[in-house]
């Protein structure tokens, strides 16, 4: 007999057979129906499809920003329908980082200030040294002081992803980090990604309409109309590729 329990000691994120309806009736729209897949530890997944496949439903319901409809969710082996809201909240605090396309950084605080708040918001008071060094991390040594109207597009998004790396989550979600940035800029910021998954074995989920972003992941996940319609891994997994399997998926939806 095979029996459930709230909690294993496996690491990472499962999704198992996750849907997700906003609204309800003749208004309903289903926007994942029915994902499965892992984001194993030390991975970088990079989600891509066409506009309103359903990429940031997904990545909001795998960091337990929003809650499915049906199916689990499970973050280093703990069932998230199983919390309440304040335990959710415990546990994104605590495992779960997030990077946004538009940085979400307070103008008003200093680099180190807004790196440092979430462990204020967790409670923990927030060691300077362990700040500065999360800033060292992304290359920012010396600009602690700065406010963000002081920094560069990539420098606030690097601050964006000290401050999401303070807390050591488990997972690192992004929601079109490099969307903002220029092409330069954006390479830097991938690149610093992928060091965090490289050397110290962030697990990265990570949505993107770019290709060449894409192509920074270990693995593509592709989704249309809310499913995985797609995987491509290893060698498959080239800007030029990436590409053309994004041309077919948005022809399919119409866009
Ligand atoms: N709060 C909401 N209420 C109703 N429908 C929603 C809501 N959020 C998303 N949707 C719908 O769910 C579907 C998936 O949306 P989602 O934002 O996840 O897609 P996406 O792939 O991230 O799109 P984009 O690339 O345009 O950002 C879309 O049809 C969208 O209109």
């Amino acid at each position: 007999m095979t029996t459930t329990t709230e909690t294993s000691t496996e690491r990472g994120v499962t999704l198992r057979s996750v849907r997700k309806v906003y609204g309800s009736g003749a208004r309903a729209v289903t926007a994942l129906d029915g994902v499965t897949t892992d984001f194993a530890p030390g991975t970088f997944t990079a989600v891509m499809g066409p506009s309103g496949s359903g990429k940031s439903t997904l990545l909001h319901c795998a960091a337990g920003l929003d809650r499915p409809t049906e199916g689990t969710v499970r973050i280093d082996g703990t069932d998230l329908g199983t919390l309440d809201e304040t335990g959710l909240t415990v546990l994104r605090r605590g495992r779960v980082g997030f990077v946004f396309q538009a940085f979400n950084l307070v103008s008003a605080l200093t680099a180190e200030q807004n790196v440092a708040l979430p462990l204020r918001l967790a409670g923990r008071p927030a060691d300077p040294v362990e700040v500065r060094a999360a800033l060292a991390e992304v290359g920012l040594t010396g600009r602690g002081g700065h406010r963000p109207s002081q920094l560069s597009g990539g420098e606030q998004q690097r601050v964006a992803i000290a401050r999401a790396l303070i807390a050591r989550p488990s997972v690192l979600f992004a929601d079109e980090p490099t969307g903002a940035l220029d092409t330069t800029t954006s390479r830097t910021v991938l690149r610093l990604l992928r060091d965090l998954v490289d050397h110290q074995r962030q697990t990265l989920v990570m949505v993107t309409h770019d290709p060449v972003a894409a192509s920074y992941a270990d693995r593509v996940l592709f989704l249309a109309d809310g499913r995985v319609v797609e995987e491509a891994v290893g060698a498959d997994i080239d800007a030029a590729s990436i590409a053309s399997r994004m041309a077919g998926l948005e022809e399919g939806a119409g866009c």
